[in-house]
């Protein structure tokens, strides 16, 4: 019989993760457990660490400490079965140029089937809005068919558990409502398990139910896009200008920094101004934050939506 029964567990769950490069720590210390069903985004600033903790979660590299778990298997001991279940999209393109694409398909479908019975190639490239191109070479699809390509290489084998890494990256607006829509289709009709990566928060808001943000090595940001922008929403943002420079502050008590920053500053600030941020915002700030090496500051404007 094909096909494994039905687990129960969590989908992921992550406790303590550590990753070190040379002398350089990544990843400090990350909890994460992941139900099965549903949208996961995560987010971060480059360099952050997400497409490390995907690997990871993958298989395709060992961590420096703590316990993962996925389907219930660690990583480091999963076997070709435990593979067969999980479906992965890669940032980088693997160069199958030569290869047409319904071929190319048709090749990776068969790697699945001692495990799952993997979709038909036409039904596949109809999924993800490639019927046209079923003939062509891979090398003449444009960037954003690739990326759908991928996608289509990813589910080939119906995984449990899809890892996407920045899949909407080169997509017209087009092509990425109609990826929405596919992500929408696989978690209602499968129950497939998704974690995509993204820098895209509006994008996040729109497929995930669940957004965590990654930074400084652990998660720092752990909610629904609801609970997410209420936790941005008390965090205002006071700026004005100093000795000829713009300077921003977030803070949760905007009158009190206000009144503190005019009662000591002999004149010299000019342009006050306060703003309730949004959440796309409290984002944007939070990676410039960390990009200019104020990390705390970045990590308290989430720290209620955060358990
Ligand atoms: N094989 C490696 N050896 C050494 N350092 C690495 C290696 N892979 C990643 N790093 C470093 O680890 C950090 C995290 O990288 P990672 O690619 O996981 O981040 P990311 O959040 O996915 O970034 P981006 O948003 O830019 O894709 C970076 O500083 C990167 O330079």
């Amino acid at each position: 019989m094909m096909g494994h029964p039905p687990f129960n567990g969590p989908a992921i769950a992550v406790s303590d993760l550590r990753m070190r490069y040379g002398d350089k720590d990544v990843l400090t210390g990350l909890d994460l457990e992941i139900e099965p069903g549903g949208v996961t985004a995560l987010l971060g600033p480059n360099g952050a660490g997400k497409t490390t903790t995907i690997e990871i979660l993958e298989g395709f590299r060992a961590r420096s400490g703590g316990d993962v778990s996925v389907l219930g298997v660690d990583p480091v001991h999963g076997g070709e079965d435990w593979r067969a279940r999980l479906g992965v999209v890669l940032q980088e393109w693997r160069d199958n140029g030569k290869w047409r694409v319904r071929d190319l398909l048709r090749h990776f479908a068969e790697y699945y089937r001692p495990y799952a019975e993997p979709w038909g190639a036409d039904e596949l490239l109809d999924l993800v809005g490639l019927a046209e191109q079923g003939g062509q070479r891979v090398q003449t699809l444009s960037g954003g068919q690739r990326r759908r390509l991928d996608v289509a290489l990813g589910i080939i084998g119906k995984p449990e558990l899809l890892f996407l890494d920045e899949p909407t990256t080169g997509f017209d607006p087009h092509a990425r409502r109609e990826f929405h829509e596919l992500i929408h289709r696989l978690t209602d009709l499968d129950g497939t398990t998704i974690l995509l990566t993204t820098h895209d928060l509006d994008e996040a808001e729109k497929l995930a139910e669940r957004i965590l943000i990654l930074a400084g090595g652990r998660i720092i940001a752990d909610g629904s896009p609801d609970q997410l922008a209420r936790a941005a929403a008390t965090v205002a943002e006071v700026s004005w200008t100093q000795d000829g420079r713009r300077q921003v502050h977030s803070t949760e008590d905007a009158t009190d920094f206000a009144r503190k920053l005019l009662a000591t500053d002999d004149g010299a600030v000019s342009d006050l101004e306060i703003h309730r941020a949004s959440l796309e915002e409290a984002y944007l700030t939070l990676v410039e934050q960390f990009e200019t090496g104020q990390a705390e500051a970045a990590v308290d404007t989430f720290k209620e939506a955060t358990k």
